[in-house]
């Protein structure tokens, strides 16, 4: 059996994994369940999983999640990040999977790490604000670093087993998002119902926005240049509206590995879950005889310069992730709430990123630091 801690249980994320506890309760449990706010959901959540913790963001959400519950119900509840440290190192825990959004992940997916959990990693912004000192803190540790995100997943397939001395690329397929044919002039007009369209995948709203503006394949080179140690030269984006192909792996003989499957997280989450065993997931392979064409094109890094940012990020290093990383999670905020427009993403960044003198090998207190500097100066260029 194996016992889960689920940071994210009321996100797109972890009502996937939830869906999946539900298919095998043979062989998981629930032993903690964490989100922010949700608590209605949360209970729920609760009533039917029994965990023995639960944690919200604060005191007042714990409080209104234990007037939800019955006073019979046993599960300790908690809050803030005491209790999602708490939550990512409770003893028993085998697997923590790491769903929340944002560098909130950041705190709790160390402790996990700290712990000797295995970790099965959705939450990509922990690896792009800190994955300098996440990926040596595992290795340290032993503990192995489980990919959910779907590209990171279907490179963790391809590259199984093979020597990885032999990679001379890995390439990274992206959907090209809602905008991909709009012409450069219209992009100043999109509204947030368009953006929040994705025209292949179902998911929260931040990731959701990140494909509109291409940020996500940015975050995503960063995130792959920490889990496979491949420098961000040898990692290509290549837009593939099916979402069919979900990345690859070119090797040093020229031959392509590819890793295939329909637009569902349910199959990498399985895959991090109960890995190196796959489970029938009741899910069907594509049907390719009727999909008309896999295509792929270059990415145009002058109309969606989120992607261009993230690239110049990972080659200055150090703090300046974090920065990108920051500043990115403030416009997309704000462009959630309608404060600003879908060109004032990168514009925002952009200023951010200008303004931060890198700090190089950051420890953890830098790595903070720059996230909370970056964010108060976003804010500042929201309305400049
Ligand atoms: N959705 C997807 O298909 C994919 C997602 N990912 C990555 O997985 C992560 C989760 O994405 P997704 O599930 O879409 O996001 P959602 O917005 O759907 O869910 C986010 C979860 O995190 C919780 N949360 C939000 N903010 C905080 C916070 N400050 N502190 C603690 N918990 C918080 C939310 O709780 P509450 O509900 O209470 O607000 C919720 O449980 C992201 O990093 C994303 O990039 C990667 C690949 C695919
Ligand atoms: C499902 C998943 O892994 C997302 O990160 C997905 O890749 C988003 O689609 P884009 O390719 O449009 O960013
Ligand atoms: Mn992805």
């Amino acid at each position: 059996m194996k016992y889960l801690t689920l940071l994210g249980s009321t996100g797109s994320i972890g009502k996937n994994v939830l869906e999946i506890v539900r298919m095998y309760p043979d062989r998981f449990a629930v032993k903690t369940l964490c989100a922010a706010t949700s608590v209605e959901l949360l209970a729920e959540q609760i009533l039917e999983f029994s965990p023995e913790l639960a944690c919200v963001i604060d005191e007042a959400h714990r409080d209104r999640l234990k007037a939800l519950l019955p006073p019979s119900c046993a599960t300790e509840l908690l809050f803030g990040e005491g209790g999602y440290k708490a939550a990512a190192s409770c003893d028993g825990v085998s697997m923590v999977v790491s769903a929340f959004v944002g560098a909130a992940g950041l705190v709790p997916t160390l402790a996990a790490i700290e712990a000797g959990k295995a970790v099965a990693l959705a939450n990509k912004e922990t690896l792009v604000t800190a994955g300098d000192l996440v990926m040596p803190l595992a290795a340290e540790k032993g503990v192995p670093i489980l990919p959910v995100d779907s590209e990171h997943s279907a490179i963790f397939q391809c590259l199984n087993g093979e020597n990885p001395r032999e990679v001379s690329k890995l390439i990274l397929t992206a959907s090209g998002g809602p905008f991909r044919g709009t012409p450069r002039e219209a992009m100043g007009d999109i509204s947030l119902a368009q953006a929040l369209n994705h025209p292949t995948w179902s998911m929260g709203k931040k990731i959701t926005i990140d494909s509109a503006t291409l940020m996500n394949k940015g975050l995503e080179v960063i995130e792959a240049h920490h889990l496979f140690d491949v420098e961000a030269q040898r990692i290509e984006v290549v837009v593939h509206p099916q979402s069919i192909v979900h990345s690859m792996v070119a090797y040093v003989d020229g031959v392509v590995m590819a890793q295939l499957g329909q637009p569902d997280m349910k199959g990498a989450i399985a895959y991090a879950l109960n890995y190196p065993s796959r489970m029938d997931i009741g899910m069907d392979p594509p049907d390719f005889a009727a999909l008309a064409a896999l295509t792929f094109e270059a990415p145009d890094f002058s109309k969606f310069r989120c992607l261009k940012l993230a690239f110049e990020a990972a080659g200055a290093g150090g703090t300046m992730p974090t920065v990108l990383n920051a500043a990115n999670e403030v416009a997309v905020a704000s462009f959630l709430e309608e404060r600003i427009g879908f060109l004032d993403i990168p514009r925002i960044i952009e200023a951010t990123m200008d303004a931060h003198p890198v700090v190089t090998r950051p420890a953890l207190d830098h790595v903070q630091e720059a996230d909370t500097w970056a964010r108060r100066k976003a804010t500042e260029f929201i309305c400049p």
